[in-house]
């Protein structure tokens, strides 16, 4: 079964909707797990927790309308969306900052599943450089941890590569800035600080401390009409979490 495609895909897609897409795929990999083949607009939209309006609009923004009364394959969405976030290549993550956060972030196995695996731990501090650090997963694999001098060297063997900051923030502006130097385009933000980057560079922060503070102050303001502050919804806060991708150039630094 195929789905109907305009034949013409937007170059640019909303960032809300690019919010939601890896939603869908976490859906419609558990769909496939499942033995699906097919999926109606309403059971992807229920999987995934969005209306089936909102996941109708989503799609088509990638031009798959599904097929009236039988819905959507599964598969054909899948690699649709894989190829729109990226999770059709092998993408590597590298890890500045192994302390507390970095070191469980590391060892977390779920990557693989998304197309993403764990190439590079990077730390300032003599006592942590030469560590081993062992990563979870089926194919359990050793890295060791190298020092922030070596960044260049790392990344530039890489590609295609997202850094992640785990320092504390005041040193986060500086590994940002060399991550980009580097050649990184991609870039997820731990550290509680604004970074900014220069134009071509993607920037996703997130701050924990933020996160809960936007929760407790709900909770003091309770509302009476539905309120959703998930990833990309209305109501999100998205505008507090940065930009999806980069600010205007920074003064100084080449863009
Ligand atoms: N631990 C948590 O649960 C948690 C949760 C949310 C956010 N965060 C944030 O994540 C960041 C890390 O937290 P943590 O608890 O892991 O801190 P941590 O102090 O345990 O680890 C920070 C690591 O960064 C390294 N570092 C410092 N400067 C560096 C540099 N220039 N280059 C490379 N490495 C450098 C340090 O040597 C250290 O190993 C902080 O910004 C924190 O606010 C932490």
């Amino acid at each position: 079964m195929g789905e109907v495609l305009t034949g013409r895909v937007p170059r640019t897609i909303p960032d809300a909707t690019i919010a939601r897409l890896p939603l869908y795929l976490r859906a419609l990999t558990a769909l496939s797990d499942a033995g699906l083949a097919t999926v109606s607009s309403g059971e992807l939209a229920d999987a995934s927790g969005v209306s089936p309006a909102q996941l109708r609009k989503d799609l088509s923004h990638l031009g798959s309308y599904g097929v009236r009364g039988v819905g959507y394959d599964v598969a054909t969405l899948t690699d649709k969306i894989g190829a729109q976030i990226g999770s059709t290549e092998w993408w590597s993550v590298v890890i500045v900052g192994m302390g507390n956060l970095g070191s469980a972030l590391a060892r977390y196995s779920g990557y693989a599943t998304r197309g993403f695996h764990v190439a590079a731990l990077v730390d300032a501090s003599p006592a942590l450089i030469g560590q081993q650090v062992t990563l979870d997963g089926p194919d359990p694999q050793t890295l060791t941890i190298r020092g922030d001098d070596e960044l260049a060297d790392i990344v530039a063997g890489i590609h295609p590569v997202i850094g992640v900051i785990t320092t504390p923030a005041e040193p986060a502006q500086g590994v940002c800035d060399r991550l980009v130097e580097a050649g990184v385009r991609s870039i997820l933000s731990f550290a509680p600080t604004v970074l900014s980057v220069p134009d071509g560079v993607a920037l996703r922060a997130v701050d924990l401390g933020q996160e809960l503070q936007i929760l407790a102050y709900h909770q003091q303001h309770p509302r009476t009409d539905p309120l959703d502050l998930r990833p990309g919804a209305d109501g999100d806060g998205s505008d507090v979490h940065g930009p999806m991708t980069s600010p205007p150039a920074r003064e100084g630094v080449p863009s």
